[in-house]
């Protein structure tokens, strides 16, 4: 066989599928291969004539027909299977060659293969790929991990298939190993807190101001083009908007209420906790969608009481629309700011010097939280590449003091009618910690030190110290 893919794409479901015909639509040859060999024939059947591809049916094949070094993507699923697939392959490449995991990896399997394989003299890129079905065919954000000089030669081909903002490319090179994978993984606890945030604006607007679904969308749409301009709103819209077939009920009444995860969001708050990293919306969006699974707590905890029911006035429900949509933004910027302060910690806990413009220059456009906002937030990590948090911008600052007062009147309301809203309390809660002059975790560093002599530091003099509180005068030591 010939030599002659530019790239080769293994992993032909929604995603691989998609990533091979869109290199192919830019010009380049792409070598393709699947596990199951019919996905390989259908690929070549239905979008064949796209552009340039190269069927491969044995691991053998594949390789050989990729040009030297050889660019090898995997588009399979994250654990196992990728670590079985760079088992097949790693065997057959040789010293140059590149292996582009383009699946959800977690980051630590990511600076694991990254590892091993570069002892072998194969580059491993870790590629955080965002933007769904679509997303992969015409153009997704790519946040690449890895070496310089790897996505140095890779650099062309992603920056033409990923999508473009003003120009703009949405690739780029996000540090070494695990660092393009851990982006990856906290723009996703992104996506879980902002959809769990526009589900509570939802549930809110349904349950308290008694708008239809379709009237919510259509709220939606016009909160679309103002500052909440996001996918996320407008794909909402679309949903809320869907009228089931069968029942000729809205879509949104005859769906089951238990959320599903793959499990980037639950990695995303793990890591979190490992690193003491405050992604408390994004916590709250993953145990929203935990608790929506629970049936059997859920049956034993329906009968119990809820909120008031204050029923709401045309007017009312109008002025409290306009409070959730101040509530939803403060919030959103409160998620986006946790996930980009649990980057800087990851950064400085793994050395990875992340430029924060790049990052949120790329999320612009092609992925899956792509929101007109983040034109904003790229030019305050721009002009500022030390912000240490969205909240120290001007700016930003003034819109969620402008925010504040609608924002807790949502969440106190959400508390008197029953309506939960966890994400919505959660950010708000974070907003008001991290604003207070003195926190109670005075009183627990007394409790710590009264039952296990855990020592505290005082606010007036530097150093240690301990009292004996089992002695009657509790003297204070130094410890
Ligand atoms: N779907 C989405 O919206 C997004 C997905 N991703 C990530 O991209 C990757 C691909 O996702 P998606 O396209 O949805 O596909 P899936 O995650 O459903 O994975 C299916 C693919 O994995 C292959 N596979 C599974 N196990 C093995 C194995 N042991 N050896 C070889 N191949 C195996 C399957 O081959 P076979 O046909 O033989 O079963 C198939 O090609 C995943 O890591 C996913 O998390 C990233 C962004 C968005
Ligand atoms: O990576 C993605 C988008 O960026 C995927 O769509 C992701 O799988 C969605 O996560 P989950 O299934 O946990 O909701």
């Amino acid at each position: 066989m010939n030599t002659r893919a530019h790239i080769g794409v293994t992993g032909l479901a929604v995603m691989g599928r998609n990533l091979a015909r869109n290199f192919a639509r830019h010009g380049y040859t792409v070598a393709v291969h699947n596990r199951t060999a019919s996905r390989t024939r259908a690929l070549m059947d239905e979008f064949g004539h796209e552009g340039t591809f190269v069927p491969a049916e044995t691991a053998r094949d594949f390789v050989d027909a990729l040009q030297r070094p050889r660019r090898l993507m995997i588009m399979v699923q994250a654990g196992a299977a990728t670590d079985a697939v760079i088992d097949e392959f790693a065997p057959l490449l040789e010293s140059g060659d590149m292996i582009i995991d383009g699946g959800n990896a977690h980051f630590a399997d990511t600076r694991r293969r990254e590892k091993a394989l570069r002892a072998r003299g194969i580059h491993f890129v870790g590629a955080g790929v965002s933007g769904g079905e679509e997303g992969a065919l015409n153009g997704p954000s790519i946040m690449v991990g890895g070496s310089k000089d790897a996505y140095a030669v890779l650099a062309p081909m992603f920056e033409s298939i990923s999508a473009h903002v003003h120009g703009e490319a949405c690739s780029t090179h996000i540090g070494s190993d695990g660092a393009g994978h851990f982006v990856k993984m906290v723009h996703n606890g992104i996506e879980y807190a902002d959809m769990q945030l526009i589900a509570e604006a939802y549930d809110l607007l349904r349950q308290v101001a008694q708008y239809s679904p379709a009237e919510i969308a259509e709220i939606f749409r016009a909160w679309n083009k103002g500052r909440l301009n996001s996918y996320l709103i407008e794909i909402t819209a679309e949903v809320l908007s869907h009228t089931d077939a069968d029942t000729g009920r809205p879509f949104v009444d005859v769906v089951a209420d238990a959320a599903g995860q793959k499990g980037t969001g639950r990695w995303t708050v793990q890591t979190a906790l490992d690193l003491g990293s405050p992604v408390t919306t994004i916590a709250q969006a993953t145990f929203a969608r935990a608790a929506s699974g629970q049936s059997a707590l859920r049956t034993a905890y329906r009968p119990l009481p809820g909120g008031m029911h204050i029923p709401k006035s045309r007017s009312k429900a109008e002025r409290f629309t306009s409070q959730v949509e101040q509530a939803l933004y403060a919030s959103k910027v409160i998620a986006y700011d946790q996930g980009f302060t649990m980057i800087q910690d990851a950064a400085l806990a793994y050395g990875w010097d992340i430029d924060f413009g790049a990052v949120t220059g790329i999320w612009r456009g092609g992925c899956i939280i792509r929101a007109a906002f983040l034109d904003r937030i790229r030019t305050a990590h721009k002009d500022a590449p030390d912000l240490v948090s969205l909240l120290a911008e001007p700016a930003f600052a003034e819109e969620i003091t402008a925010a504040q007062v609608p924002w807790r009147e949502v969440v106190a309301t959400a508390a008197r009618r029953g309506v939960p809203a966890p994400a919505f309390a959660a950010a708000l809660s974070y907003y008001d910690t991290l604003r207070a002059d003195r926190l109670p975790a005075a009183l627990l560093q007394g409790q710590r030190d009264y039952f296990g002599a855990h020592t505290y530091r005082r606010t007036d003099r530097q150093g240690a110290f301990h009292t004996h509180w089992a002695h009657p005068d509790r003297p204070e030591t130094d410890a």
